[in-house]
């Protein structure tokens, strides 16, 4: 099976082509190529589809229909999300570099919507949804409870801005934030955001560390850049405008209009191979 291996900020995925729809994806093939150890690593897979070769995408022309391409994207653990920023960019970096796609502005499907994207040499953009704010809530992490404001991207995140008092370098983020389940059934991508202060930072730039549903600590997340921005952005009194986001692996930006939220970033293709997929199962002992 032929893959690439891609990274947008250093949240990093396998990106599988199958543009007839003949893959059956199973959540063992994912945590499989996901593996650091046994398979070949990664935060997520993103599937390559036609979105005319797969009967569910094209009996929804509305939702899909002016995407040639969909983005079928994976968890580390096997799970389904409906939007993944970071992975929309590396899809898109793919689609230009394999000639995919003819131009280097188009659109891509996604479970939550079509997605514009703008490739260029330097960066990736992708506009999306207005992010959703849902109101207060809290995460525990250790001992300390989080307030925070739930947001929806498409996918679900919950942004705490630290008190003053805690620094996001001592965060033991290890094991998952626990959060209400009754308001995340379906779980939820949290994110930890402090200002980041002094020259040449403006007043809507954070620094930010997530814990990605079904994958953990990651080095970057793009839906959760556009909650963090979202959120920061609301407790300075915008409900639009552009906000920095400083992640562990690099620096997103963040444009937010009263329709649109717009995510621009470094995305990268750094390997392509073939993986030996009946090597990819870790031993049961
Ligand atoms: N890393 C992604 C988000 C991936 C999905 C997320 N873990 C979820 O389950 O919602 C991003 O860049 O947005």
């Amino acid at each position: 099976m032929e893959f690439t291996k891609g990274q947008g900020t250093g949240n990093d995925f396998v990106i599988i082509p199958d543009p007839e729809g003949a893959l059956i994806l199973t959540p063992e093939l994912v945590t499989g190529l996901c593996d650091r150890r046994f398979g070949i690593g990664a935060d997520g897979v993103l599937r390559v589809v036609r979105t005319a070769a797969d009967p569910e995408l094209a009996a929804d022309p509305q939702r899909y229909g002016g995407a040639e391409w969909f983005m079928d994207y994976r968890n580390a653990d096997g799970s389904i999300a409906e939007m993944c920023g970071n992975g929309v960019r590396v899809f898109a970096r793919y689609l230009v570099a394999r000639e995919l796609v003819a131009t280097s502005e188009f659109l891509v499907g996604t479970r939550s919507g079509q997605v514009a994207v703008v490739v260029s040499e330097e960066a990736v953009s992708a506009t999306m949804g207005h992010p959703r704010l849902l109101g207060e809530t809290t995460a525990r992490l250790g001992g300390q409870v989080f307030t925070g404001t739930a947001v929806d991207c498409g996918n679900p995140h919950l942004v705490c801005p630290l008190p003053r008092s805690v620094r996001l370098t001592e965060l033991e983020l290890t094991a998952a934030p626990v959060v209400d389940p009754g308001l995340f059934p379906d779980g939820v991508n949290v994110e930890f955001t402090e200002p980041v202060t002094g020259e040449p930072a403006g007043p809507d730039h954070v620094r930010m560390r997530v814990y990605e549903r079904g994958v953990g600590e990651t080095l970057s997340c793009g839906s959760g850049a556009c909650a963090a921005a979202a959120v920061t952005l609301h407790r300075s009194g915008q409900a639009a405008g552009l906000a920095t986001v400083d992640v562990p692996g690099g620096r997103l930006t963040v444009a937010i209009t009263a329709e649109e939220c717009a995510l621009t970033g470094a995305a990268v293709l750094v390997a392509q191979g073939t993986v030996f997929r009946d090597a990819l199962a870790a031993p049961t002992v």
